[in-house]
């Protein structure tokens, strides 16, 4: 019997319709000559539309996203829209409305991969995101803005419920894989009601996880062990703005931003889950064909894992770790489109 894919495709600004093409691309080819087939609605979201309309994300917008089984997004940002209008009205809003409170982003050091690092060993963890707490929930607000006695407050909400969601999640993630090991990243010396939170939930949920062993580390001190030590870590659990951060540091040591795939999952299936690269829209190199869309045809692999399409999505890994390996010593400096017509070519067979 023949399975639809039925996908929402946000691909967004700057760099972000290049990397989805090319997302898509990888995805056609590897689904061809199977029994599942891809439909796909496009939404057109990010700064042309808000320039037109003043519109960012409507609740129409929303419940037509809603009824998809997936989202593929490409990024969200543009330099000609003041900052924070498309990044909280677009994207953080999707990421809140549909719960996505994992924020899953897997760091792998493949063979022959540049590193800055001088002895890397086995590079493989997970940061476990938190994706709808923490100082990104908008609680904040300024007063005599603009003027020498202005106060601005950025609030970190943390609640008992969306940290024990999202340690469980991770814990789970420990379990599954190899070396069982979960640590803790938060800054609780410091921020010692949020990190208190935390460190409870672990300790407490650490009960049901037996076999999995804790850790925990400041996250000041865990970008240190990020370069001088990654191989330490194997699932990372951590808030909203910890994640982002040190994910953004995870993919500078594992090859660089455009390699680099996150999926926003809403674990209970309420609402559809979104796969995305962890970069932005890159508006320095948006237009060019210079990006490397292998972030977004990994986060493709990730979105098919999600839905269960383990083997298409264990080709496409494959064909990213082959056309990686086809980069050592080749200087050649390929467009956007050519390396997804590598990849294509390489899941097709
Ligand atoms: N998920 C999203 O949609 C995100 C959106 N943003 C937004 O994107 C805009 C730009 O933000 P930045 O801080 O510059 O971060 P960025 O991730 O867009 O770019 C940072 C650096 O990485 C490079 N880069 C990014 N993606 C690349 C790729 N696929 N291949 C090669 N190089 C790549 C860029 O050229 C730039 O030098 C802002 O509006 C920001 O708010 C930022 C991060 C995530
Ligand atoms: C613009 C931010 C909200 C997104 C971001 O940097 C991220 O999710 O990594
Ligand atoms: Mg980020």
């Amino acid at each position: 019997m023949t399975r639809t894919l039925d996908l929402a495709v946000i691909a967004g600004d700057g760099i972000g319709p290049e990397v989805v093409a090319e997302g898509l691309k990888v995805l056609d080819a590897v689904l061809t000559g199977s029994d599942v087939t891809v439909a796909t609605t496009p939404y057109e979201l990010g700064a042309k539309r808000w320039h037109a309309t003043g519109e960012t994300l409507t609740e129409e917008d929303l419940a037509a996203i809603a009824k998809h089984e997936a989202i593929l997004l490409g990024a969200i940002g543009d330099p000609g829209v003041p900052s924070g209008v498309l990044e909280r009205g677009l994207l953080l809003k999707l990421r809140f409305a549909f719960d996505h409170y994992v924020n899953l982003r897997p760091s792998v050091l493949y063979p022959g991969v540049p590193t800055p690092l001088a002895n890397p060993g086995d590079v493989d963890f997970v940061v476990v995101r938190e994706g709808t707490e923490g100082p990104y929930v908008g609680n904040g607000g300024a007063i005599r803005v603009g003027t020498p006695a202005e106060v601005a407050n950025e609030v970190s909400v943390n609640t008992a419920y969306g940290v024990e969601r999202v340690v469980r999640d991770a814990f789970a993630r420990a379990q599954a894989r190899p070396r069982k090991k979960l640590t803790l990243v938060h800054k609780h010396n410091v921020l010692v009601h949020a990190g208190h939170l935390w460190r409870r939930q672990v300790e407490a949920v650490a009960a049901e996880f037996p076999d999995v062993t804790v850790d925990y580390c400041h996250v000041d001190a865990a970008t240190i062990y990020l370069v001088n030590d990654p191989a330490r870590f194997d699932v990372i659990v951590t808030d909203n703005l910890f994640g982002d951060i040190l994910t953004d540091l995870a993919a500078a040591i594992t090859g660089g931003i455009g390699l680099a795939a996150s999926g926003n999952i809403n674990p209970t299936g309420a609402f559809p889950s979104m796969f995305e690269p962890v970069h932005g829209s890159a508006p320095d190199i948006a237009g060019q064909q210079k990006a490397d869309p292998t972030a977004t045809v990994l986060s493709v692999a990730l979105m098919l894992e999600h839905l269960g399409l383990t083997e298409q999505a264990s080709r496409i890994q494959r064909a990213v770790e082959e056309d990686i390996a086809s980069r050592v010593g080749n200087p050649a400096v390929r467009t956007t489109s050519e390396i997804g017509d590598a990849l294509a070519a390489r899941v097709a067979g």
